[in-house]
């Protein structure tokens, strides 16, 4: 086997074990062995820099730090959301869709309390990573977004795709993140989407590779030569593809299941080990979403359900962010 055979084969078999334990949290080596192979390709690398391709699993320790973040203009704005607090707005959300394209089935999804990405896949390659910004201009977060291990650096195939997904820290993490920061006398952080948000705009990537960040995608952005039906069928198929995907996901026939189930999501939403602000419902259908549109900052097929502790956390983290 020549070196960069040996290269490659050390790459694929990290980046599956990575998928097993951060993706399907189903290890299939003991992390000694996973760490072996990590120093040899670390070694081969630096003795061989010309083998070293873009998806090299070496990429998530995080490189150097940088002086400031790129902006970056995103090919699909990344939209916001209309919020729901009441039965009554989710009724009227959903005479308003029906209006316009006839019964519809819908998605209910957790609304994941994190900072919102887009991830640009080339040829089956994660090549740019950048926040929302104001939804049209972010920043290019791509290295600190490679230190997330539940973000595949390549796919199953080589695709030309975009997604969105919501970068997270689990509650015990923020837990134990605020208390080293307490122990060295730094400034705590107010809550786990704050710590998330300051841990992906770091600047030097291999703090943020320590941060223990996750992330659900929630959206497949835009997608060439593959026909998809449906926003499940979407997920699946990012699934399949090698992304983590929101584990909750309950397909409607209408609104009254919608509120079924968005009255048992308030029923467990405490039990879960990472903050959630709400659901999200939104149409099934993609060529019925594509009929509905958007205003100007939010999809028409789309509304997030605040849960009535959430009205307070809202505004203060609006007065914050304004
Ligand atoms: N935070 C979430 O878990 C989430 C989600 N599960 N699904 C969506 O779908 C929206 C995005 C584009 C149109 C519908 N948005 C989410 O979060 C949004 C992103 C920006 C503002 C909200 O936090």
């Amino acid at each position: 086997m020549t070196i960069e055979e040996r290269i490659n084969e050390l790459r694929d078999k990290l980046n599956h074990h990575n998928y097993m334990y951060y993706v399907l949290d189903r290890p299939e080596i003991p992390d000694y062995e996973y760490d072996m192979m990590m120093r040899e390709l670390i070694k081969l690398e630096e003795e061989h820099p010309e083998f070293k391709t873009p998806d090299s699993p070496t990429q998530r320790i995080g490189g150097e730090p940088i002086k400031e973040f790129e902006p970056f203009t995103h090919v699909v704005v990344m939209q916001s959301l209309a919020n729901a607090f009441t039965e009554g707005e989710l009724r009227d959300f959903d005479r308003r869709v029906r209006s316009s394209v006839g019964d519809v089935e819908y998605v209910v999804e957790l609304k994941i309390d994190g900072l919102s990405v887009e991830l640009i896949y080339e040829n089956g390659i994660f090549t740019i990573g950048s926040t929302r910004g104001d939804g049209y201009v972010g920043e290019n977060v791509t290295n600190n977004l490679k230190t997330i291990k539940s973000i595949p650096l390549r796919l199953k195939d080589n695709l030309n795709l975009i997604v969105r997904g919501e970068v997270f820290m689990p509650r015990a993490s923020f837990e134990k993140l605020n208390e080293e920061r307490e122990l060295n006398g730094e400034s705590l952080f107010a809550n786990p989407r704050n710590a998330a948000a300051g841990s992906l705009r770091q600047l030097n990537p291999k703090i943020t590779a320590k941060r223990d960040l996750d992330i659900f995608v929630f959206n497949l952005q835009r997608i060439e030569g593959v026909e998809l039906k449906t926003h499940v069928e979407a997920l699946e198929f990012l699934k399949e593809q090698g992304f983590k995907v929101s584990p909750h996901l309950k397909k409607c026939k209408n609104i009254d299941e919608v509120i079924e189930d968005i009255n048992y999501i308030r029923t467990i939403r405490d039990s879960l080990p990472y903050d959630t602000d709400g659901a999200v419902v939104k149409v099934n259908d993609l060529e019925k979403r594509e009929i509905l549109g958007s205003t100007v900052k939010d999809p028409r097929w789309a509304i997030a359900f605040k849960y009535p502790a959430e009205r307070q956390k809202t505004k203060v983290k609006d007065i914050i962010v304004q």
